[in-house]
């Protein structure tokens, strides 16, 4: 694997910083930033077994956007993740959600944390087989112990084309149905981030695109700020930004990325050493 020359532009400084600061490359910053990864280090095993699947991985993820996060297999893209949404400990570096250091918080606190304020969509869906779409949809604000807004809800089940579907239960629903009401319970709570991890992996490509345009639409008319782990050029090119990994550091951005210029960079991490 080639060492890449390019760098990313996220700052890699450790003294606390407000999130909405200007970078110190960029002035203003475009948007404010929704969360950090800041010199992490995360090592799987111990010993000789050990693997450093995050090795200073610097990213920041902007509000309001929509990033995908791509890299060769193995890369870290997923201990990222879910490093960025705590739910794994790192062994050293800092993990901001606005201004919530998540280091510095109990496991409890990190659980509450998650609950109120993240979403998730994940490959396999993940949706409770005894519960109608409607209710999965709801699941997130009745483990809080708060009622779904008839308004938002009636919206987001229009968005989503699920209208005359929510009494069904998920074995009655296609995979592109089934994920599209993933989706709605990752969103419904209006969590600050939604972390998708291949969301489109289990679609047949014409499903895959509907979930992909949904996502995109959700961050451009709700201002959601949506992370993608993807290794589908086509599907990274719905992003607004692509974060490249390699060995376990960010170490490539593309802005309005297309799939021919996300495959080109890929392409370039994925070659041979001296390539
Ligand atoms: N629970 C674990 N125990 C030991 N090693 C792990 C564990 N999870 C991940 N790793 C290792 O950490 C490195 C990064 O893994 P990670 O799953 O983050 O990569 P990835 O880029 O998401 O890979 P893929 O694209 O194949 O899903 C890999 O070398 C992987 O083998």
């Amino acid at each position: 694997m080639t060492t890449p020359t390019t760098t990313t532009t996220t700052p890699t400084t450790t003294t606390p910083t407000p999130l909405t600061a200007p970078r110190p490359d960029e002035t203003p910053a475009p948007t404010p930033a929704a969360a950090r990864a800041v010199d992490v280090v995360k090592t799987y095993g111990r010993g000789e077994a050990a693997v450093r699947a995050l090795d200073s991985a610097s990213v920041t993820i902007p509000s309001g956007r929509f990033t995908a996060v791509m890299g060769p297999s193995g890369s870290g893209k997923s201990t990222l993740v879910h490093a960025l949404a705590g739910l794994d400990h790192i062994d050293s570096g800092r993990i901001l959600l606005g201004n919530t250091d998540l280091t510095t918080l109990s496991e409890r606190e990190r659980t509450l944390l998650r609950r109120e304020r993240l979403g998730f969509v994940f490959q396999a869906f993940n949706l409770v087989p005894a519960l109608t779409a409607a209710e999965n949809i709801a699941l997130p604000l009745t483990l809080a112990g708060r009622r779904p807004d008839p308004a938002w809800r009636a919206e987001l089940v229009d968005m989503l084309g699920l209208g005359g579907r929510l009494e069904h239960r998920p074995a009655q629903l296609s995979g592109g149905q089934q994920q599209r009401v993933a989706i709605g319970r990752a969103l419904v709570a209006r969590p600050d981030l939604v972390f998708a991890d291949e969301p489109t992996g289990n679609l047949d490509s014409r499903s895959g695109a509907a979930v992909l345009a949904f996502l995109r639409d959700a961050t451009r008319s709700l201002g959601q700020t949506i992370v993608m782990v993807t290794h589908d050029p086509v599907a990274a090119a719905y992003a607004d930004q692509v974060v490249f990994l390699s060995d376990g550091r960010v170490v490539d951005e593309l802005a309005a990325p297309t799939a021919e210029s996300v495959l080109a960079r890929m392409a370039r991490l994925d070659a041979p050493e001296g390539a």
